[in-house]
């Protein structure tokens, strides 16, 4: 209790005035209401019993004087109460909502989205529930019943040292109960939280809901956590109820005590008839107090608890922020990056990043490449000093990232990342959100160098369409477009891109690559992608393989050196798209280049290569599912794609088990035999396949006998 009052105070306390203000009224208002009932012992002993109606009226006039005056103070309190409230209530949203924008990217990678809700809608609202009940109630019965002993001592020192062992009784009980009513309020929160986040998630997750059909699974799953939650809920309320329960029956048996022995005290003369009256209306305005008391204790411990996740969260530690270097306008178009001798894990264990150096010169472009998983887009991370490298150190400028102030150094850069997150509001606020002084015409040059400023002005409400849900009403593509409008518009000396141009159509990309290019002049341009068609003309490109840097320099210097960028282009050439994205071709020598082709006749491998198909699917759509009957083999020709297989145990979901991207390719099994999917692949970006059916393809084959042979045995090989 005094841990939660020693934060109540800590919180008014910018607010002295305010709250000496309520209490000064509050301390009026209570000294009437407690010493109201001694005013019997006078009506009675010296006005009703002599019949003398002049004191009566006398007292009567002192306390319709002193009621207004009290009702006056009382309705103030109530006004600075609420001013009060309101306050310390803004100010502890605030103070936490500030705290959180500076906490660590990490930070929010392991804190369930539900906790962090439950902050705004349980603990504050907690906080907020024990402030007016200790500040009304709990002030008042407290009050009361501090003066209503000292009266009742002064009337009757018997029958009032008999209320306190009682009253030591009424809050002995709760007091013990405490430890067991916390806990359980913990653990209601903690299914609380859990319970949202899921309920989250779930909204987000809809459209794999119903596309994969796991409504009745997630309905059980979700009536599983509402049982968790109901089994902690009632402990709680039950816990709660009894903390409430037990004074109460301390309180009934005092009251009988006191009647027998006050009535007893009155029968034999030893206190007068108006002592008697006077003592019981003051004991019975204690008894109310003291049964206010009792529901302060629940309150007390639910806030608590609240109090205690919010000083963990206040004591989290922000992001480090070095305060010494920041931009000056002559640094503006000059960033240099070096990344020295960088060793960064997620887990500390883990390394995803080993010992990578490298220099990116001012003004030069440069590329991060490799194999899914490689580490591409967390070094770009480490370059926007979301996680401090574990050895190393990321150097612009010459300088230390940790010594630079992140937020200056943050506003030179634009980002693109691979999920842009659109705000709830109006295009015009979404794009404009990265440089607050544009004006309009900035905001729609940037829009048209974005290639979205055309598909703006035909919408009905343009540039003040209001983005919903995240972007929900509007495709990938242009919730890229959107963002690499935010990029632009930003005119960075340093400009980041995390496959910027993932989600959009070929004839866009090539579009907004030239875009980029244009952009490129003085700047430091650094980006991540897997399609090196959009690279090939990089100052330097960085091949990353299991966290390590192993190639680097210009695709020709590297193409000559026949290293790892070698076989990532190959595995990319020879695959061709049509203008609009929707026909794509693959040619002989790229196709004489699958394992299982290896050796094939030319003339057959061209007959093979015409009977590919082009199939466009999604981003999130499922392109197999692990069981469906396999016919066909897929080919990647743009786009990425995750695979992943149920996990032995149905709860626990799916397993990734890899990703793969332009050039690679899945379900040659099925080009042998019909057997059902042994895992399921779904579209992460959007994707164009080439695919080839087995009875097509055996239907060719049948008539060169040889090379059937040999097709056949290449893929039985490698099914085994
Ligand atoms: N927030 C994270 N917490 C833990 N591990 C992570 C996190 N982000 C990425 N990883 C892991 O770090 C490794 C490198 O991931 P990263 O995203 O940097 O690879 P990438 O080369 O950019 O891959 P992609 O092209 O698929 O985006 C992967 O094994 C990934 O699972």
């Amino acid at each position: 209790m005094l841990t939660v009052i020693k934060n109540l105070l800590s919180y008014m306390r910018s607010y002295k005035l305010l709250t000496s203000l309520f209490l000064l009224a509050l301390l009026f208002d209570l000294a009437f209401i407690s010493l109201a009932p001694l005013s019997f012992k006078f009506i009675i002993d010296k006005a009703v019993e002599p019949r003398d109606p002049d004191y009566f009226f006398f007292i009567l006039k002192v306390l319709v004087f002193t009621g207004v005056i009290c009702l006056g103070m009382g309705i103030l309190s109530d006004f600075a109460l609420a001013r009060l409230h309101t306050r310390v209530q803004a100010d502890l949203h605030k103070r936490i909502f500030e705290h959180i924008q500076h906490l660590p990217i990490s930070y929010f990678q392991k804190t369930r989205s539900g906790d962090l809700v439950a902050f705004f809608s349980i603990d504050l609202p907690a906080i907020g529930r024990v402030m007016n009940v200790l500040l009304t109630t709990g002030i008042q019965s407290f009050f009361v019943v501090i003066v209503s002993t000292v009266v009742l001592f002064y009337l009757e020192w018997s029958m009032a040292a008999l209320i306190l062992v009682g009253a030591f009784a009424i809050f002995i009980g709760p007091y013990l109960l405490s430890p067991r009513a916390r806990k359980a309020s913990e653990d209601d929160l903690q299914q609380f939280t859990q319970m949202t986040t899921e309920l989250q998630e779930n909204m987000k997750a809809q459209k794999v809901i119903k596309g994969y059909n796991l409504q009745a699974a997630v309905i059980e799953k979700f009536s599983s956590r509402l049982q968790l939650l109901s089994a902690t809920g009632y402990r709680r309320h039950l816990m709660n109820q009894q903390l409430e329960r037990i004074p109460l029956i301390s309180l009934l048996f005092i009251n009988l005590t006191i009647i027998g022995l006050g009535s007893y005290l009155a029968l034999t003369g030893k206190i007068t008839v108006g002592a008697l009256v006077a003592f019981f209306t003051m004991y019975t305005s204690m008894g109310n107090s003291v049964f206010g008391l009792t529901f302060v204790i629940p309150a007390l411990t639910e806030a608590r608890v609240s109090m205690e996740r919010i000083s963990d969260l206040l004591a989290q530690s922000r992001e480090a922020n070095g305060q010494r270097i920041s931009f000056t306008s002559d640094t503006h178009s000059q960033v240099d990056v070096q990344v020295d001798h960088v060793t960064f894990g997620y887990e500390t264990k883990q390394p995803v990043l080993k010992e990578v150096s490298l220099g990116i010169p001012p003004g030069s472009r440069a590329a991060f490449v490799g194999s899914s998983g490689s580490g591409k887009s967390t070094l770009l991370q480490l370059l926007l000093g979301f996680y401090d490298p574990q050895l190393g150190q990321v150097k612009i400028n010459g300088t230390s990232l940790a010594d630079w102030n992140r937020g200056a150094y943050r506003e030179r850069i634009g980002v693109v990342f691979q999920e842009n997150f659109l705000f709830h509001g109006s295009i015009y606020d979404n794009i404009r959100i990265s440089q607050p002084l544009a004006t309009r015409e900035d905001v729609i040059w940037a829009a048209k160098k974005a290639e979205i400023h055309e598909y703006i002005i035909g919408l009905p409400d343009g540039y003040e369409t209001m983005v919903l849900d995240e972007g929900s009403n509007f495709s990938g593509g242009q919730r890229q477009r959107i963002a690499i409008a935010r990029a632009i518009l930003r005119d960075p000396p340093i400009l980041l891109l995390d496959e910027a141009t993932s989600a959009l159509d070929p004839i866009s990309e090539a579009s907004i690559n030239r875009t980029f290019d244009e952009l490129a002049k003085g700047r430091t341009v650094i980006s991540v992608t897997h399609r090196l068609a959009a690279i090939t003309g990089y100052d330097q490109i960085f091949v990353f393989d299991q966290g390590k840097l192993v190639d680097q320099g210009s695709h020709q210097e590297m193409l000559d050196r026949d290293g790892s960028y070698k076989g990532l282009w190959e595995k990319q050439s020879g695959l061709s798209l049509s203008q609009n994205g929707q026909e794509a071709t693959i040619d002989q020598e790229r196709l004489s280049r699958l394992p299982f082709f290896q050796g094939v006749d030319p003339a057959v491998l061209g007959e093979i290569s015409d009977l590919f198909q082009t199939e466009t699917y999604a981003k999130g759509q499922a392109i197999i599912q692990e069981g469906d009957a396999g016919e066909k083999f897929y080919l990647i020709a743009r786009g990425k794609v995750e695979i992943t297989k149920a996990a032995p145990d149905s709860d626990s979901g799916q397993i990734r088990l890899a990703v793969l991207e332009d050039g690679d390719h899945f379900g040659e099994i099925a080009l042998l035999e019909n057997v059902p999917r042994t895992a399921t692949v779904t579209a992460l970006t959007p994707c164009v396949f080439l695919t080839l059916q087995r009875k097509v393809l055996y239907y060719i084959l049948s008539r060169y006998p040889e090379i059937d042979a040999h097709v056949k045995r290449t893929l039985a090989q490698r099914r085994s």
